[in-house]
Parts: structure tokens; sequence; C-alpha cells
């Protein structure tokens, strides 16, 4: 397992260990004990998939206080670009995002704290994508924030994508009081 690091602190991806032969493939998705060694200390209560075509955006989402979420989020099938944007007020790199490619072929596991808003666009069809979340769906502490936001300044690489009708009408960053404070309560 090797880490990836993100220059935003407490994010990072992870790359597993992958065992190939002539059946296939092996690795460990998660393993509470290594997991834990390398900083993610959370209890995980909730796992989601979804499904998209290329040209979906979903996103930027976060949960509120108390129901903050650490994601820990992969690729089954398919691709994405996967996006963090770090909202704890405080934070040496509040507003700053981070993209990388999360694909089938590369294996890579991105850890996304409590504190940040998160994000992927799907590279090509049929892409499934999922993950861990240290806190259960409560709709009523849901947050967005505009997936093209300008301020954020995100290159998504395209105009035009499918998005939900909620995250069509996400608020933007300047318009936006985050609920995260650095160090507090992410
Ligand atoms: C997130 C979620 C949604 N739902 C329902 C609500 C809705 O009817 C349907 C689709 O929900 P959404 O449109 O919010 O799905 P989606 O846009 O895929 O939302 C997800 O986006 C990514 C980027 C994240 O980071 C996740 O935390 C989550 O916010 O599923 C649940 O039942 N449980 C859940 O945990």
């Amino acid at each position: 397992m090797k880490i990836i690091e993100t220059g935003i602190e407490g994010l990072f991806v992870i790359e597993p260990k992958v065992f190939a032969d002539a059946r296939g493939h092996f690795f460990e998705s998660y393993n509470k004990e290594k997991f834990y060694q390398i900083g993610i200390t959370f209890e995980f209560v909730q796992d989601n998939q979804s499904l998209s075509n290329a040209g979906v955006v979903r996103g930027l989402h976060f949960q509120r206080p108390p129901h903050a979420q650490g994601k820990l989020v992969r690729v089954v099938k398919g691709a994405v670009l996967d996006v963090a944007v770090d909202i704890r007020k405080g934070s040496p790199t509040y507003g700053k995002f981070f993209a990388h490619e999360l694909t089938e072929e590369n294996f890579n596991i991105m850890w996304i704290p409590p504190g940040f808003a998160h994000g992927f666009k799907t590279l090509r069809d049929h892409t499934l994508f999922q993950y861990k979340c240290t806190d259960t769906y409560h709709p009523e502490s849901e947050g967005a924030i505009r997936w093209n936001d300008p301020q954020i300044g995100i290159d998504w690489g395209l105009e035009n994508p499918i998005l939900s009708a909620k995250d069509q009408i996400a608020p933007l960053f300047k318009d936006f009081e985050s609920p995260f404070v650095y160090g507090e309560n992410c």
C-alpha cells in the first residue's frame, strides 16, 4: 500500500497492493487495522454506490456537523476525475481543491476527511463509483457548492455536464458560510 500526498492536510490517495494472477486480481479495498495505521481512525457506517455515464458531474457535496462525513471513495468500473475542496475555515488550504483520476485500472482510493466538499466527473460510460462513509445520510444536513464555481476554479474539462436539479442551483462559494472550523469540528 502506497500513499500519495495531495498538498492538503488530511487528504490523501491510497494505492493498494494488487495481486494479479491467471484468474484476475485481488486487493484489499478496506482493512480497518491497516487504514487506522495511516490515520483513518473513523468508523464507517454506510456504503454507497452510484452508476453514471460519461459526462456526469455529481457534486460538490458535504454534510454539515454533527453529521459530517469522511468518505473513502473509489471506482469499481470505469473512471472518474475525483475532486475534494477544503472547506475548513482557518485551514491553510481553505478553498483549495485537489483533483485525481480514480480508474478501474489504477485501483486508487481517495480518503476525504470531514471538512471537504466532494464531487466527481465520470470519464466513461457505465462508471460504478463506491464509497464508505463515516456518518449516515441526513438529507436535512446536506450542503453543496456549485460544481463550476469560478472562485474555486476546478478545470472539469467540460461545459455542459449532466447534473442533478439540486446541483444546478447549488450556492456559489462567495455566498457560502462553511460550518467547518479547522481543528475544532473537523
Ligand atoms: C447521498 C444519498 C442519497 N440518497 C438518495 C437521495 C436521492 O433520492 C438519491 C440520489 O441522491 P443524490 O442526488 O444526492 O446523489 P449524488 O449526487 O450521487 O450524491 C452523492 O454525491 C457524491 C459526490 C458524494 O460525495 C456523496 O456524499 C453524495 O452527496 O439517493 C440516499 O438515499 N442516501 C444517501 O446517502
